[in-house]
């Protein structure tokens, strides 16, 4: 068995074909430069006969100095009743002068006579004639054939005859597409199976996730021995999407020992995996193998003492390998292993059996009951340990606030208006400040009452604030979680709040914000606090 495997990355061109996905000259060329970095084989780059964003990005893409993929157009055979030469997505394939095409022909006979609508015999004939037209121009030709294994289901020798036409055409590779997403990876083993020792070329996959077995059945086609995979990075594209390459590419390469990417590369999986997504701009699921910010995150307590001990407990591989992180996370199911290294930061004598550590520990779990959430709020919860320790006192006492809100806007840019007063070792200081909203006026006038004491807070902006109603069957009387994400341009850092009252949740997890970044920067200093 080969165990070498060619990835061939559709992201711009069946990835493209996704719902909500649109990508711009510039994104397509940002992504080949990533996927190339990464070491994939190929990438599948767009339809050159579709539109001119792509001949545009064709023409651009030659300038690019790859060091491990070869680009590839896609097209379909020509037309049926009309010869290669006439056909106008032949020329157009060929006018975006990539060192691969790929043709895409059908294989299912019913696709032929009533979809193209043409004979079975010249279905074959636009095969084998596109694929020579390729191979004469001096083209690495890729076949791809549609619906292989549907076809193959209805009338297998007719799905054998379009693969022959294509290796009498001259394909250096035929790809068996699972079009319509549906097979099963056992049918999908012994199909491909039958195709890799009817024939001398090279074989690959090509399938789509409608049900649920992409990957399963890219790993089955491999294991029966196809030596080229084709999906998409991360796994959009029409419908339920293309096979997600991320995780063939971690199970091909740390579980079965193939060759899929360069070695060295592993580490930059989740890296590129992100990165695709922020260029496509879509959030990659939390939950994605491998690459996911949760793939390696621990939350049962349980867990997290079993991961403590030997991580391979509870982790099939260790993160680093894929660039990923193990990550433990606060909340009401976790258990004194959880904690214990949060708490040892800030007193590193506290051990697991510690009276403190379960005190801790019953803290969190009152305040989850009551509707805190530490799991992204993990700045407010070290706030917490500090109390509980007596490693914290106050850096302001606040006399009172006012917030004044005005609809419509008497002015544009501000809707609300703030007014503070608060005492610093017994000095008081009142200020008033405007924002677009009583929570941003609110903040503004805090952080400008206390940067008379404090100027390191004029470096501290809000980057993110959410706030998630707890109780909706209580409506306006419900509880709110208000989670405000900081900065200072180096740390990014979460806090939260809850109450009845949307300001006061507000209140708390600014206030969090603010002493959190007064504590770290002593700490920094002169560490430690108190
Ligand atoms: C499984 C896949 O992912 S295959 C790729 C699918 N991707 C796309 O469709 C995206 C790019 N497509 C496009 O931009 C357009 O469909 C174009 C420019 C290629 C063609 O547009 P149009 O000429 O307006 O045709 P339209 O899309 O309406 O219909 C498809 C035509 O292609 C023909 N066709 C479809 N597959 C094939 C094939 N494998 N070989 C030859 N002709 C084919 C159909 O018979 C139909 O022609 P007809 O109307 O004469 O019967
Ligand atoms: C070619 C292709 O994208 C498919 O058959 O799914």
């Amino acid at each position: 068995m080969a165990n070498k495997i060619a990835i061939f990355d559709s992201t711009l061109r069946d990835g493209a074909q996704a719902e909500g996905i649109s990508f711009s000259v510039e994104d397509k060329l940002k992504i080949v430069k990533t996927l190339d970095e990464f070491g994939v084989a190929y990438i599948e780059a767009g339809n050159p006969g579709s539109n001119p964003k792509d001949l545009e990005f064709f023409e651009r893409v030659k300038k690019l100095n790859l060091s491990n993929a070869k680009i590839a157009a896609f097209g379909s055979t020509r037309r049926r009743g009309i010869s290669v030469e006439e056909d106008s997505n032949v020329k157009s394939l060929l006018s975006a002068d990539t060192p691969v095409v790929v043709i895409f022909g059908k294989s299912w006979d019913f696709h032929v006579t009533d979809i193209i609508k043409t004979s079975l015999e010249e279905n074959l004939e636009m095969i084998k004639d596109t694929l020579r037209f390729f191979k004469e121009k001096g083209k690495e030709v890729i076949f791809d054939a549609e619906h292989f294994f549907d076809g193959y289901k209805a009338n297998p020798e007719y799905a054998m005859a379009a693969l022959s036409a294509a290796v009498e055409g001259g394909a250096d590779c035929i790809v068996l597409c699972e079009t319509n997403g549906g097979a099963f990876p056992n049918e999908v083993y012994e199909i491909t199976k039958k195709v890799v020792e009817a024939f001398e070329v090279p074989v690959g996959i090509h399938p789509h996730n409608d049900g649920g077995m992409a990957v399963a059945n890219a790993i089955m086609a491999v294991e029966a021995g196809a030596i080229q995979v084709q999906g998409t990075f991360i796994g959009f594209g029409e419908r339920c999407g293309n096979v997600n390459l991320s995780t063939v590419i971690g199970n091909l390469q740390l579980k079965k020992n193939f060759d899929c990417i360069p070695k060295e590369q592993m580490c930059t999986l989740t890296q590129t995996a992100r990165r695709i997504a922020e260029i496509a701009n879509v959030s990659l699921s939390d939950r994605m193998p491998y690459v996911g910010k949760s793939a390696f995150a621990h939350k049962g307590g349980m867990h997290i003492d079993g991961v403590s001990k030997a991580s391979h407990s509870f982790e099939h591989i260790n993160p680093e390998l894929v660039g990923n992180e193990r990550r433990f996370l606060m909340s009401e199911v976790a258990g004194r292993s959880t904690i214990l290294s949060k708490i040892q930061k800030v007193n590193p004598n506290v051990t697991k059996d510690s009276p403190e550590t379960k005190e801790i520990i019953d803290r969190l779990k009152e305040l989850e009951h009551l509707g805190y959430q530490f799991e992204g709020a993990e700045s407010t919860f070290e706030l917490i340990i500090r109390k509980q320790l007596g490693k914290y006192r106050p850096f302001f006492e606040l006399d009172h606030f006012k917030i004044i809100g005005e609809h419509p806007a008497g002015n544009e840019d501000f809707s609300s208006s703030a007014m503070i007063k608060v005492n610093v070792d017994g000095q008081v200081e009142i200020t008033a400040a405007e924002g677009d909203g009583p929570v941003n006026a609110l903040d503004k006038a805090l952080r400008k009452a206390l940067e008379v004491f404090y100027p390191a807070l004029k470096e501290v902006h809000l980057t993110d604030y959410k706030v998630r109603v707890l109780d909706t069957k209580e409506a306006t009387a419900a509880k709110v979680r208000v989670l405000i994400e900081s900065t200072d341009g180096e740390d990014i850092w979460t806090t939260v709040g809850v109450s009845t009252d949307i300001i006061e949740a507000s209140w708390i997890a600014l206030v969090d914000s603010i002493e959190y970044k007064l504590i770290k920067d002593i700490e920094k200093k002169f560490k430690p606090y108190l």
